[in-house]
């Protein structure tokens, strides 16, 4: 089975195109103010409307009110809605059912313990992304390019489909999917030229490097 990939923080058209033209199969878009990815919700309306078919539009918030959620789903069409906050599980299940779009709960690993935590969110969520945690004083949950330990992952199982992430690049990316086992792997800034800009090179050569893996 091919392993998936996602393009997350894409916010222009060449990125989109880089991400769907090389074969990924999910591309996030960004709705944290802070972030340098973040995207308008018209800007992301514009760039979802041209994602191709059998690309998933993934959303990403952190700890988003159900007012911001409506507004974002009543403009962008979103497949999936990424939460990348401290969400707790009763919050996961309460967004999952009040705006019915199935949910991936990003959690921030960097001891066995941080695995063992997540598994309260295996009933709530329809998938889960693990990620580094975030460097002491960063103003972004998520985007670090910062990685954890890979060996964490190895040999264990989740009875939903999961997602590696943090500070992968294409260099890094096929032993990091060869020692975590991961079936699905997510990228922000090692496919960037500087803080915020996707590189269309650099999103061919990790979706080739996926493909190799
Ligand atoms: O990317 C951001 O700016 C961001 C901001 C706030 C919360 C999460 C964010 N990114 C989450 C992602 O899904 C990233 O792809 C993931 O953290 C990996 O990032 P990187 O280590 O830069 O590849």
């Amino acid at each position: 089975m091919p392993v998936k990939a996602k393009i997350c923080g894409i916010n222009h058209p060449e990125a989109l195109t880089a991400a769907a033209s090389g074969g990924a199969r999910y591309i996030g878009l960004v709705f944290f103010a802070k972030s340098p990815r973040n995207v308008s919700l018209p800007l992301a309306a514009e760039l979802a409307r041209t994602v191709p078919t059998g690309v998933r539009t993934v959303g990403l918030f952190v700890d988003p009110t159900d007012a911001f959620l409506d507004r974002a789903l009543a403009q962008v069409p979103l497949d999936l809605i990424q939460l990348h906050g401290d969400e707790t599980p009763e919050r996961v299940a309460g967004i999952r059912a009040a705006h019915r779009v199935p949910v991936m709960k990003a959690l921030k690993v960097e001891t066995a313990a941080d695995l063992d935590a997540a598994s309260a969110y295996e009933p709530v969520a329809d998938m889960l992304l693990f990620d580094a945690k975030p460097p002491k004083g960063s103003a972004l949950p998520g985007g670090n390019g910062v990685a954890f330990d890979w060996t964490l992952l190895t040999g264990r199982h989740w009875s939903k489909p999961w997602m590696l992430s943090g500070g992968l690049t294409p260099e890094t990316v096929a032993d990091a999917i060869r020692i975590s086992g991961a079936a699905s792997v997510d990228v922000s800034s090692g496919v960037e030229d500087r803080p915020g800009h996707k590189d269309p090179a650099l999103i061919h050569a990790f979706l080739n490097a996926v493909r190799g893996a």
